[in-house]
């Protein structure tokens, strides 16, 4: 996608050098675009943990060019399955980390050890144009659903509630459930985007507004807490959201707020449409609620925020009263029978098992070998 007219990936090999590993500085945004050069595999650990690079898709990427930049230095099988299992446990809820460093291991533990470092940076980047295409054909089997919305508003903008980011800075490009909302926009059709502004950490606010502001889409942050009210009143026609792992039985691991936007949109009769490319799911988990591992970060992320004060210095302050403890759970975890749909590269189903065999067939061996 586009910052001012310059096209940018999320991640990027540096033309200059060849191997060093180029990211825009998340924790950054939106008060500057600020491009980082990592050069070793603890520097993308600390970028992942650290959420300069988030996004369930991008840190699979990143992390796959973070194990190629480890085996330039020791390409043994030791630092291969050390570096991908360090790299693996910098965040737990989001599949498409063990899903990337899988697909990594998997490539280059055949391969003789002069030739790994090359053969990993091959395997990366295919993770990465995989990503980009995947995000690009999301967009398309979005579409549709805002076209039927949109002719019946004739003409009046449609409604689009969204949770976190799940645009191009959180993909390699393009973005899951902003995809959508891209190729909509791009194809002329009126819509406007509800941007929650996804508390603790802001990716709404800070980075799905700041990427729809560049893109010139329409859009108004609210509160999390807002989203019910206005569905409550019409003025929500649809919810698209992200999501960081999708279980056989279409349970959906999101950021967290996610669940009670989906009770809201269950109970005023709102579509709530989930976004992924395949890289995010995980037939190996059935109930999510009981099974997927939910990131606990720093409690400070809670009882601080990070602002830029009107003399235009970035600044963190503490918001809750001094000596109160916090607690921070990263994700939750909707059941299926609140989705309405999944909306992936293949097309759109049901979040069901069924509905997820129907696209994804080759999953079919592993459900019968149970
Ligand atoms: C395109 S999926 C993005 C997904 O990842 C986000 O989590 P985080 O910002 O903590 O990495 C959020 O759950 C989004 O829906």
């Amino acid at each position: 996608m586009k910052i001012d007219g310059v096209p940018y990936r999320s991640v990027w090999v540096d033309p200059e050098d060849g191997w060093s590993v180029r990211i825009i500085d998340q924790t950054r945004l939106p008060w500057a675009v600020e491009i980082l050069r990592l050069t070793e595999e603890k520097q993308v650990a600390h970028a992942i943990k650290s959420m300069q690079v988030r996004g369930a898709p991008l840190i699979g990427a990143v992390a796959a060019y973070g194990l190629a930049l480890a085996l330039r230095r020791d390409a043994s099988d030791a630092a291969l399955e050390g570096v991908a299992a360090m790299l693996g446990a910098t965040r737990p809820t989001a599949i498409n980390l063990r899903w990337a460093l899988a697909r990594m291991l998997d490539a280059l533990r055949p391969v003789p050890e002069a030739r790994r470092a090359d053969a990993a940076y091959a395997a990366a980047a295919a993770i990465a144009e995989d990503d980009v295409e995947t995000c690009r054909a999301i967009g398309q089997h979005g579409l549709p659903l805002i076209e039927a919305i949109a002719a019946r508003k004739t003409g009046k903008p449609v409604n689009i509630l969204t949770h976190c980011n799940t645009g191009w800075i959180a993909t390699v490009d393009f973005g899951t459930a902003l995809s959508v909302i891209y190729q909509a926009h791009d194809a002329g059709i009126p819509l406007h985007v509800w941007v929650d502004e996804t508390r603790p950490r802001n990716q709404g606010s800070a980075l799905t507004a700041w990427e729809l502001g560049k893109h010139g889409v329409p859009h108004t942050v609210v509160a999390d807490n807002a989203g019910g009210h206005l569905m409550q009143h019409g003025e929500v026609d649809i919810c698209l959201v992200g999501t960081d792992r999708v279980t056989r039985q279409g349970d959906v691991a999101n950021k967290i707020g996610t669940y009670l936007k989906a009770l809201a949109a269950h109970d005023n009769n709102v579509p709530f449409w989930v976004a992924l490319p395949h890289s995010t799911l995980d037939m190996s988990v059935r109930d999510g609620v009981r099974e997927i591992p939910i990131e606990e970060r720093d409690a400070r992320e809670v009882l601080e925020v990070t602002g830029q004060s009107w003399d235009g210095r970035v600044q963190t302050v503490r918001t809750a009263a001094p000596g109160s403890p916090g607690l921070n759970p990263a994700f939750d975890v909707t059941p299926a029978r609140l989705v309405t749909g999944l909306i992936t590269e293949r097309g759109r189903c049901d979040a069901t098992e069924a509905g997820l065999l129907g696209l994804y067939p080759e999953f079919l061996a592993n459900v019968a070998a149970e």
